[in-house]
């Protein structure tokens, strides 16, 4: 009897595996950080055989802590932080290179090259995108330029690229399965949200060799088994895959157009449906694919926001204020506001609604008053106008004035800042019962492909409200805060000359 279904979210900082059961409660959880690399300013990379062995140890330990049979489990299902960039030999399965992560900024003079050379109108009208080092076509071609060797083995058809979904699913599938879905092709910059291929233009335009590339499936059907041999000795579908802020989407029951979630994690991402329409931005926002179900596509709007609950790693690891992520909010009720302090946390450059690669990080306002928990509340304080900025585009794209926000990621159990973010937004903030929907998401939509679970209706029902945050501050004092932040994210702007 197939009781379970298994999540993977293989995130930015940590890899976690999750179990559901039919009444999508959590049966168990079991999450382990992995190491991020900085080899120089403004570069972030990931070891791929690191990410595996910390996925593959949390799979263990979840199965060996819960006690479950792993044949009760009916499916797999597989989300991912995007972009992030593996490229691997075929052959002997090793990484040529380290992951490229989605934040790194080292291909800013290749898309700087590309604009110069005027091909922004068409990576935006055929990927959505604009052109920034986020996506992972820059991230590819600079490992095939700067990796020796590199070129000759792809265009000998010898290496394969993948986002962490595909490079998993090879791992899972003992190097059977070579696959990704809609949603993580679409953050590519090499994939033609339209006409749902890889854009043979784009290649060209990128000097990356189609052989490489996955093919690209519906979020929602089986992949492949595990091989026994891997997997704990079972046979089990990968049955599910999605971008971790598409799954999250489907995981908050945004199913109608309309609909909207904010994840904070390490970023902050704003998804609304918009269904099988493609909204093109004129704010600054992405258009990509939400998912692909029985091979019908729908679309969404994204607010990409690069550095949120990382600002707060940072007040952790980098600047030593605070023990662990939660003390943030313990610190910030120290005092009652920031004092005038505000802290752009630009640090790997802008994303929407400005994109603008060679902002960095700064705190204004400082005085002699100044103190820690001044800066603690500000980086807080960050998450929700960078949220601001991004649903003001978001409306005015969409021509949608959203009556309520709903919320998830590690940073929402932070009850300070979403009721700052209510204010600010003056907007109700609804936080759900289960906040990681990432991973309910990649379990549904595993779960469908399976007939665990029958249809997105049964579990748009199953959303369950945690705790409603409502607006609280005056208009006046809402204007001027906000006036504020934007100087400070104006004086952050084009900063890097290197
Ligand atoms: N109570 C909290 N207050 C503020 N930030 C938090 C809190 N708890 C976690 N975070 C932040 O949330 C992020 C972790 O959220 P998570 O959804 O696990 O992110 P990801 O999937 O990007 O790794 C971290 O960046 C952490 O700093
Ligand atoms: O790992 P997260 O949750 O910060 O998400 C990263 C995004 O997918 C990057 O686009």
């Amino acid at each position: 009897m197939k009781k379970y279904v298994m999540a993977l979210d293989q995130g930015t900082t940590s890899c976690r595996a999750i179990l559901f059961d039919k009444d999508s409660k959590i049966v168990g959880v079991a999450q382990k950080e992995f190491t991020q690399i900085y080899p120089k300013a403004g570069w972030v990379e990931h070891n791929p055989d690191e990410i595996w062995s910390t996925q593959y140890g949390v799979i263990a330990e979840l199965i060996a802590k819960t006690d479950i049979k792993v044949d009760e489990i009916a499916s797999i299902g597989i989300t991912n932080q995007r972009e992030t960039t593996v490229v691997w030999d075929k052959n002997t399965g090793k990484p040529v290179y380290n992951a490229i992560v989605w934040q790194c900024r080292r291909t800013t003079d290749i898309c700087d090259d590309l604009k110069a050379k005027g091909y922004e109108d068409m990576v935006r009208e055929k990927t959505g995108l604009v052109v920034d080092a986020y996506f992972s076509g820059t991230k590819v071609k600079w490992i095939l330029d700067n990796v020796e060797g590199a070129r000759a083995k792809a265009e000998k058809g010898e290496l394969l690229f993948g986002t962490t979904d595909t490079w998993l699913i090879w791992k899972l599938t003992g190097g059977r399965v070579h696959v990704t879905d809609y949603s993580n092709a679409s953050r590519t910059m090499m994939f033609n949200i339209r006409e749902l291929f890889w854009d043979k233009e784009l290649l060209k335009m990128l000097d990356v060799p189609q052989e490489m590339l996955p093919e690209v499936h519906n979020s929602s059907e089986v992949y492949g088994n595990t091989d026994a041999g891997v997997f704990l000795g079972y046979e089990i579908p990968i049955a599910g895959i999605a971008g971790d802020q598409q799954a999250a989407l489907f995981g908050q029951a945004c199913y109608e157009p309309g609909d909207a979630k904010n994840t904070y994690g390490t970023g902050c991402f704003m998804l609304m449906n918009t269904g099988s329409k493609i909204h093109t931005s004129k704010h600054g926002l992405l258009t990509t694919i939400a998912w692909g179900i029985d091979g019908k596509v729908e679309y969404a709007l994204e607010g990409s926001i690069f550095i949120a609950g990382a600002a707060i790693q940072w007040l952790r690891d980098g600047m030593k204020l605070i023990d662990g992520a939660a003390d943030s909010e313990y610190y910030a009720k120290k005092v009652k506001d920031t004092d005038g302090v505000y802290f752009v946390p630009a640090f790997v450059g802008l994303g929407a609604p400005y994109w603008d690669m060679r902002a960095r990080g700064a705190i204004f306002g400082l005085t002699r008053g100044t103190t820690k928990y001044h800066i603690i509340r500000a980086a807080l304080d960050s998450l929700a106008y960078q949220t601001k900025d991004v649903l003001g585009s978001m409306e005015s794209d969409s021509g949608i004035s959203l009556k309520s926000l709903r919320v998830d990621g590690g940073a929402v159990a932070n009850d300070l800042l979403m009721q700052f973010q209510a204010d600010i937004l003056g907007t109700r903030v609804d936080r759900p019962e289960i906040i990681e929907t990432t991973a309910l998401g990649a379990a549904y939509l595993a779960g469908l492909a399976v007939g665990f679970w029958t249809s997105k209706e049964e579990l748009a029902n199953r959303w369950l409200l945690n705790r409603r945050f409502e607006p609280e501050m005056d208009e006046e004092k809402r204007a001027k805060l906000y006036k504020g932040w934007l100087k400070a994210v104006d004086r952050t702007k084009d900063w890097d000359d290197d």
